[in-house]
Formats: C-alpha cells, structure tokens, sequence
C-alpha cells in the first residue's frame, strides 16, 4: 500500500501540468467570483491607492527646528515683592525661546534672603533626623523654642528667612492668558529636497503683528494667545494657572507634495499632557524653585527665592509627506492583480470541492492525473497554501512599496496548481 502510494506521488513528481480553462454554467459561484473580483477592485482603489495613497513614496521629517517667543505684561501686587511688572523676560523660562517653555502665572518670592543661623519652621525639634530632606539649611543642633511648653523648631544654617508655606489661593500673573506666543517652525524632507516654515509667506510686514490663529480665519497664523491655546485643549486658562500645568502642541505636517508647494501646511492640534484621570491625584499641578542672587552695597551677597507655578508648553512636530512615484505605483499594481488571482483560486475551491458536482468539474480539469483526481483533501490543502501564498504576496507587496524592492518569487510547489492570473476562467 505504503509503495504504491510513494510510486504515485514519485510519478506525478515528473508529470508536467498545464493551464486548463473549464466554463462552469454555475450561477452561483459565477455571482460569488464577480462578488470578489468588486471587493478587490474597491479595496485597491478605494483602499490602497485612495486612502493609503499607494502611488506615492513617502518621506518622515526628521530635520525640523521650533523657535518660540512670547509678549504680554503682567503686574502684580504682593506684600512681600510689592509691585513687579513681568516681562516676557521675567515670566519665561528659559527666555532663550525653546521648544519647551515654562510660563509663569503664580509665585511665592521669599526675598533678600542672607546666609546665616535662623529656625527651620517645617522641622520640630522631636522630628526624625532623617526627614531632614525638607530642610533649607544644615542642621545647626539646637532647637529654637518660643517659651519652655513649645516643643520647638530646629536650627539651621542656610538662606534666612525660610520660606514659608504657601498654598495658592489664586493666579498673580492674571493678565497671563492674554500672552501671546509665536512659534517659528521649519521642516524638511530630505528626500523631495522640500523645506517650509509655518510662517505665513506675505509681503504684508504688519501681518504678524496683527494676526491671531484662528483655525478658520487665520489658520496660517503663528502667533496663539495662550489662553485660547488652553481653550482648544479643553481647558480654563484661569483654572490651570494657580498650581500650573502642562500643555502639548503639536504641529503636524501632512503634505500631498503632487499638490504643491502652497498646500504644504502645518495642522496645531493641543492637548493637555498633565491630566489623569482620577481628579484626587497629588500630582496635579507644576512648580519649581529659582533664586536670583545680588550684592548690597557693602558687599554682602543676598537672594530672592521665587517657586513659580505656571504652564509649562511643550511643541512637538510631526512630519510626513508623500509624492508620485512610478516604483510604489507599479508595486501596488501588480499587487492588486496577484490579488485578483485569489479571488479566481476561492471560487475554484468551492467549485470543485463544496459543489455538489464538485467531481465532474474535477474530473474535466484535472485530466490525465488520477493521482491528483484522488486525493482531494491533499489538493484542497494545496490550494488553501497556495491562496494564502498569493496574500501574502499582495501585503508583502504592499509593505515593500515603501522601500521599493522587487517582489518576492511565487513559491508554488510541484503538486500546487501553478494558476494563471486572468479572470475568464470561470465564466457565469
Ligand atoms: N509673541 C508675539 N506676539 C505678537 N507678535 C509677535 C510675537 N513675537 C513676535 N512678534 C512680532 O512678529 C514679528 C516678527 O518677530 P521677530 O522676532 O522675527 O522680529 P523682531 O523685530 O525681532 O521682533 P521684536 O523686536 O518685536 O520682538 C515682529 O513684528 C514681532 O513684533
């Protein structure tokens, strides 16, 4: 039995197959075969050229720079600093008008602090040593008391006074939502030798000074009012700006370069990254702590202590963008016929294997080979292998577009139909 069987297939091994083409007056799998050959032609069109823009290579900006700078005075009235008037130079940090800024809209100065021996008001006396991280100063070893009852304060060697606790009751800078901000931003992509900025291009030289972004009026603007920034990212200005918070702006580039160079422009979409999505966190909000030093007139050396809550901006850019090229163009395709080939393949197998009259269709195509006639479980698997070997040509395909290689060679083994691509075999 075992022998024979090995001498058939050794024996079909050296037969030589050839395309056969069988008219099958079947209704059914002829509606079922158009069915298929519809929904690949909208998936190709529709999907891959239209949608993906499979006709297209595309290149990622990697090259991209962002410059910001910002205007608006603010002035506050505090008992400790009395009336400050803030600068663009006072309230961002860094000034220099990076990427990712820090806008201050809240403060507690601890002013003309002088290093010297005063009491560490956050640490009683009967407090671990260890919690000492919340010290301002070195530990002097003595406990500062009041009267003889009070349990007393450490000592400590440090900038005096200490700061004092302060819990923001509401933003100082209140004029901070009116900052406008202009953000300079140049892309490249190096393989279309294309280089842009989202700066407008007009001869008008008041423009920026006029213009406020406004996704309908102005979408071309670079300069944003800050408090509309937060307001597109769904936020009240007022709200973040007691404790501060953190902004996300992105500029995304997503340009068709077959439509030119003037359709080349920036999106901004904002977004708070700072939120979570419990209300109770602790981590809301964002501060930090800078001093700015001076001498008095004797020589002696003094600072100011400033925590700062504020809005911390942070513009990321995003760049893709894409241009007609023959090598994506033909890639996909000649994807798109391997494809249609798949669609001949499934109507096949219902055809000569789910059919009722499966085994006359058989019989008339497979002519000459008992072998194959025969072992219909080992054929169907054969052709299920080769169906999936014709989609994995298509996405492989379709991947490759992007890189432009050549496709990959079919596969097909020597007892696989080696099917030809054209429709009309199976006509309805
Ligand atoms: N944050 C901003 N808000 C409004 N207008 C701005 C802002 N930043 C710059 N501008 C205006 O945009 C134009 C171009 O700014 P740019 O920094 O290139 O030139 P500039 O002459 O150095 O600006 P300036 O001296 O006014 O800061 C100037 O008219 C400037 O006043």
């Amino acid at each position: 039995m075992a022998g024979s069987f090995f001498t058939g297939r050794l024996a079909a091994l050296f037969d030589y197959k050839t395309e056969k083409y069988i008219v099958a007056q079947n209704k059914r799998v002829g509606v079922l075969y158009r069915l298929i050959q519809l929904f690949i032609i909208g998936y190709i069109i529709g999907w891959v050229f239209l949608s993906k823009k499979g006709y297209q290579e595309t290149d990622e900006a990697i090259q991209s720079s962002v410059i910001t700078k910002l205007k608006g005075v603010s002035v506050t009235n505090t008992t400790e600093s009395g009336v400050i008037v803030w600068g663009p130079e006072d309230y961002v940090i860094p000034p220099q008008g990076e990427a990712v800024l820090f806008v201050v809209t809240n403060f507690l100065e601890t002013p003309n602090q002088k290093l010297g021996y005063c009491p560490e008001v956050r640490i009683l006396c009967i407090d671990d040593f260890r919690l000492s991280a919340l010290s301002s100063g070195i530990r002097s070893g003595r406990c500062i008391r009041k009267d003889e009852n009070s349990t007393g304060t450490c000592e400590i060697y440090g900038w005096c006074p200490i700061e004092r606790n302060f819990k923001p009751q509401g933003p100082l800078l209140t004029n901070a939502e009116n900052f406008t901000i202009y953000i300079k931003n140049f892309i490249s992509f190096a393989k279309f030798t294309f280089s842009k900025s989202n700066v407008l291009e007009t001869t008008d030289k008041t423009y920026l000074k006029k213009c406020r972004y406004d996704e309908e009026l102005h979408p071309y603007c670079p300069i944003f009012r800050l408090g509309d920034i937060t307001r597109r990212a769904g936020y009240n200005f007022q709200d973040m700006s007691t404790f501060g918070g953190s902004i996300g702006i992105m500029i995304d580039w997503d340009c068709n370069l077959d439509k030119g160079y003037s359709n080349c422009n920036p999106q901004y979409h904002f977004t708070r990254l700072d939120t979570s999505v419990s209300n109770k966190t602790i981590a809301t909000g964002f501060n930090f702590r800078h001093a700015r030093y001076f001498k008095n007139g004797g020589g002696e050396s003094f600072r100011s202590l400033y925590k700062v809550y504020g809005v911390r901006f942070n513009i990321m850019v995003h760049g893709k963008a894409g241009k007609f090229s023959i090598i994506p163009t033909a890639i996909n395709v000649a994807s798109g016929l391997a494809l249609m080939g798949a669609g001949a393949f499934f109507c096949d197998m219902v055809l000569l294997y789910l059919m009722k009259k499966g085994n006359f269709y058989r019989e008339r195509k497979f002519e000459g080979s008992r072998y194959e006639r025969q072992h219909t479980t080992v054929f169907m698997i054969c052709h299920m292998v080769h169906l999936k070997h014709l989609l994995f040509i298509h996405i492989h395909q379709h991947s490759l577009s992007l890189f432009h290689r050549g496709t990959p060679k079919s596969a097909c083994q020597d007892n696989c139909e080696e099917k030809s691509m054209e429709q009309g075999n199976l006509t309805s």
